[in-house]
C-alpha cells in the first residue's frame, strides 16, 4: 500500500442461501456426508468491508452481532489468513462485517462472510487470484463457502463444495422465519445419522423436478418438488419448528421447509404480495422470532457489481481547513 492508498477500502455484498433440495447420503469415513445439494441464493445480505490495518482485526455490527465470534475462528478471518498464506503476505487487514443474515440459522451466514472476505482481500491486496484459486480456498474453508462466492443457483455434490451452475428462469418469492435460538450444523448431521441407524441410506441424487422447476421459474412446481433430508433431524432437535411450518402453510405459503440444517424455516410464496402477507401472519403467530421476505436468485460475492471500492480520500484542504 502506498500512502495515497491508506484510505482505500473494499466492500463486498454476499447473499444467504436456501437449499431447495438437500439429499444426504450415509456418513463417509471422514465424517462428512455426500450430498445432492441444490443451492439457491436469496436476497438477504451481509457486507464485508476490508481496509488496511496493522494486524488482522474483525468487527461486526447488526442485530445478531453479539453471536458472531470476533477471533480467528470467524470464517472471514480464516479466509483472509488463507489468502495471505497462499500469496506469502501478512493478513494485515481490518474486516468489518455488517450482518443481516441470521446467525446459526441454516442460511450459510458464516460461509457468506468467508467468501466475501476472500473477494474483498483479493481486491484490496491486488492479489489477482483466479476464480479457480478462490473456489479452492472457499472449499477449504467450508462446504457451503464456494456457493456463497458463485451465487445464483447451483448443484453441489461431494460434501456440497463441487458446484455446477443451474439455470433459473424467473424470480422466486420467499419468506424466512428466524428462530429464537440457533442449531449447530454438526449436531443436525449427527442427529441425521442417529435417526438413520439401521436404515439403508441411498446415494444422493439431484431431483429432475427441482431442476426443471428452477429452470422454468415455476414456483408452484418448485413447491411440490422441494425436499430436505435434514428436516426430520432439525425437527427432532427443535420440535417447535413444526408450529412455524404449520403457521406459514396456513398463511398461504405454497410450501414450507427447514432451510438447510435449520432452524430458519423457508416459505415459498406465489408472488411478492403473498410473501408480504405470509410474513405478516408469521410475525403475529408467536411461532418465530422474526419473518423476512427475500427474492431469489441473488448474485454471489464473486459477481460483478458485488464489490465496491471506496477512496482514497481526496487530497487537499478539508471543509474545515
Ligand atoms: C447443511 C448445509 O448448510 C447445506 O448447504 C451444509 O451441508 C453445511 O455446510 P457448512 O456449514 O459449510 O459445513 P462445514 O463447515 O463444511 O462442516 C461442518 C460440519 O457439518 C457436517 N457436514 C457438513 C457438510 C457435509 N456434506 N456433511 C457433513 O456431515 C460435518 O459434521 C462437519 O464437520
Ligand atoms: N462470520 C461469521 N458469522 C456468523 N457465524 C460465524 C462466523 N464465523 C464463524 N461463525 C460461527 O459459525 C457458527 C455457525 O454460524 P452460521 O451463521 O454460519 O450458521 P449456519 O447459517 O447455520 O451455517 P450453514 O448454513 O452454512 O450450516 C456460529 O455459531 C459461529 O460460532
Amino acid at each position: 500500500m502506498t500512502e495515497s492508498d491508506e484510505h482505500v477500502s473494499v466492500t463486498v455484498r454476499v447473499p444467504a442461501k436456501v437449499n431447495v433440495q438437500l439429499a444426504v447420503g450415509p456418513a463417509r469415513l471422514d465424517g462428512f456426508h455426500d450430498l445432492a445439494n441444490v443451492f439457491l441464493a436469496v436476497g438477504l445480505y451481509d457486507e464485508v468491508t476490508a481496509a488496511p490495518a496493522e494486524k488482522l482485526r474483525i468487527t461486526c455490527e447488526g442485530p445478531d452481532a453479539g453471536l458472531v465470534p470476533l477471533d480467528r475462528t470467524n470464517l472471514a478471518a480464516r479466509a483472509a489468513e488463507a489468502l495471505a498464506e497462499r500469496y506469502g503476505r501478512t493478513p494485515d487487514v481490518h474486516l468489518h462485517i455488517t450482518k443481516d443474515i441470521p446467525v446459526a440459522g441454516g442460511m450459510a451466514g458464516g460461509s457468506a462472510d468467508g467468501a466475501a472476505a476472500l473477494v474483498a482481500c483479493d481486491a484490496l491486496w491486488g492479489t489477482g487470484a483466479s476464480r479457480d484459486v478462490l473456489l479452492e480456498i472457499c472449499a477449504e474453508l467450508g462446504s457451503d463457502v464456494p456457493f456463497s462466492l458463485v451465487g445464483g443457483a447451483a448443484l453441489g455434490t461431494g460434501r456440497g463444495e463441487r458446484l455446477t451452475a443451474l439455470e433459473v428462469g424467473g424470480t422466486f418469492h420467499w419468506v424466512f422465519a428466524t428462530a429464537a435460538r440457533g442449531l449447530s450444523t454438526p449436531a443436525v448431521f449427527r442427529e441425521f445419522d442417529r435417526l438413520g441407524e439401521g436404515v439403508d441410506i441411498p446415494a444422493p441424487v439431484a431431483s429432475r423436478p427441482v431442476l426443471d422447476a428452477l429452470a422454468k421459474g415455476d414456483a408452484a412446481a418448485l413447491a411440490v418438488a422441494v425436499s430436505n433430508d435434514l428436516q426430520p433431524a432439525a425437527l427432532s432437535l427443535f420440535p417447535e419448528l413444526a408450529d412455524t411450518l404449520a403457521a406459514g402453510r396456513a398463511a398461504g405459503a405454497l410450501t414450507g421447509l427447514v432451510s438447510g440444517s435449520g432452524p430458519t424455516t423457508a416459505f415459498l410464496a406465489a408472488d411478492a404480495n403473498a410473501a408480504a402477507e405470509i410474513a405478516a401472519v408469521l410475525r403475529a403467530s408467536g411461532t418465530c422470532a422474526s419473518a423476512r421476505v427475500a427474492e431469489a436468485p441473488a448474485a454471489g460475492a464473486g459477481a460483478a457489481g458485488a464489490t465496491a471500492v471506496a477512496g482514497p480520500l481526496p487530497a487537499g484542504p478539508t471543509l474545515e481547513g
